[in-house]
């Protein structure tokens, strides 16, 4: 039905400079980086999560900024794309390609599937085999471990899944060395008392947590939760902020629900127009309140703003079972001759400049939380 006019649909290959804020940088989210720090000498891992559906702007260049300038010290890093069950196919080989550039590695991952989950398990206790394999050498041999046993920071920007993550490998963990009568086969998300809190909204992990112990190999593997932490306002843009919205890893209330559901339709137009079809009767268009017309008759929602919400906010927990899969960032969709990784980590390690955490006085706290960022 829609192909028709697909042949001479143009979509927009810019979309219009709304001001929105451009930054949610939070109090609790400066506490968690000073806590990084401290945490930073004793751990062997840091697990950075980041949304595949958006994987540039959920890419926070704090993380690259303490591990390039080496305040990570001997911390390993692994980058972990998150919700891969609701990425688009394309964007898989993009990353293969971006971090193939520099050289890191990375994992896809659905949190919720105990089957991706045991996977991870198993990769974290090889990588622990060969951190006391360097370190012991031989006596490795014996089975022995390090005397805190490998330790994981679970970091990343709000709402990517840190915690969804820790309560299944808990749960897999546990399942594994036999500590819980559940079997480990499809989803983990509801079957286990969970240890860490979980949400729909940024912001629901307050403070870093208590080491966590997820499996027992060479005297345990322990996991830190800690909460999301938001870019600061300098190294942000209207497109990423947008995108960050989407995925819900700020406030939804921070962009008007127009605009938010405006560059939703941006993006569909970009990839993929047959995603909203059913509520243009098949025509492609650039016109958002001719989709949330469409969106009103199909709901009965009698007002754009209401309608915007449901809409975005359905794209946001995710497409329907077998609908088409939306990247949240227009850089997914560039060739390799149009957008270098390489060159935007620089490009942001630069924009985000020397910066450290000042120490939490009780008058730091009523300033603005961006101010916390000192030159
Ligand atoms: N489809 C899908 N949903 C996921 C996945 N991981 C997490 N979620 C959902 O994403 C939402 C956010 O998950 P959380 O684990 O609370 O995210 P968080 O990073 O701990 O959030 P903060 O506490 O705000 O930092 C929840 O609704 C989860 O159910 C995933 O791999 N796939």
């Amino acid at each position: 039905m829609f192909k028709r006019c697909y042949t001479t649909f143009v979509p927009r290959f810019k979309f219009p400079e709304y001001r929105i804020p451009l930054s949610d940088f939070k109090g609790h989210q400066v506490r968690a980086l000073q806590r990084f720090q401290q945490l930073l000498p004793q751990l062997n891992l840091l697990l950075e999560l980041r949304d595949s559906r958006a994987p540039i702007s959920t890419r926070n260049v704090i993380f690259d900024d303490l591990m390039a300038r080496g305040k990570g010290g001997k911390t390993q890093r692994l980058v972990l794309y998150t919700k891969s069950d609701l990425c688009p196919k394309d964007t898989i080989d993009k990353l293969r390609s971006w971090h193939g550039e520099m050289g890191d590695e990375f994992m896809t991952l659905d949190c919720r599937s105990a089957r991706e989950v045991k996977g991870l398990v198993k990769l974290l206790e090889w990588k622990y085999d060969r951190v006391v394999e360097k370190m012991l050498g031989p006596a490795a041999n014996g089975g022995g471990g390090l005397p805190l046993g490998y330790r994981v920071l679970v970091a990343g920007m709000p709402n990517v899944g840190k915690s969804t993550l820790v309560n299944s490998l808990r749960f897999v963990g546990a399942a594994r060395t036999g500590n819980s009568s559940e079997s480990v086969h499809g989803s983990v998300a509801h079957r286990r008392r969970k240890v860490a809190k979980t949400g729909g909204q940024a912001g629901v992990t307050r403070a870093t947590s208590e080491c966590i112990r997820i499996a027992d190999h060479r005297g345990g593997i322990y996991l830190y939760d800690t909460p999301g932490v938001s870019l600061p306002g300098r190294v942000t843009t209207r497109e990423k902020m947008l995108s960050l919205s989407q995925c819900g890893c700020v406030k939804s209330n921070l962009v008007d629900p127009v605009i938010q559901a405006d560059y939703l339709l941006y993006l569909m137009n970009l990839q993929s127009p047959v995603a909203y079809e059913q509520y243009t009767k098949g025509v492609p268009t650039n016109n958002i309140y001719k989709l949330l017309a469409g969106v009103r008759r199909a709901t009965g929602i009698r007002d754009d703003n209401g309608a915007a919400i449901h809409w975005v906010d359905k794209w946001r927990q995710g497409p329907r079972r077998g609908a088409h899969r939306v990247s949240f960032d227009v850089e997914t969709l560039l060739d390799d001759a149009s957008f270098s990784y390489r060159d935007l980590v620089s490009r942001e390690l630069e924009l985000l400049g020397p910066w450290s955490v000042a120490p939490s006085k009780p008058s730091a706290k009523a300033k603005n939380s961006n101010q916390l960022f000192e030159l």
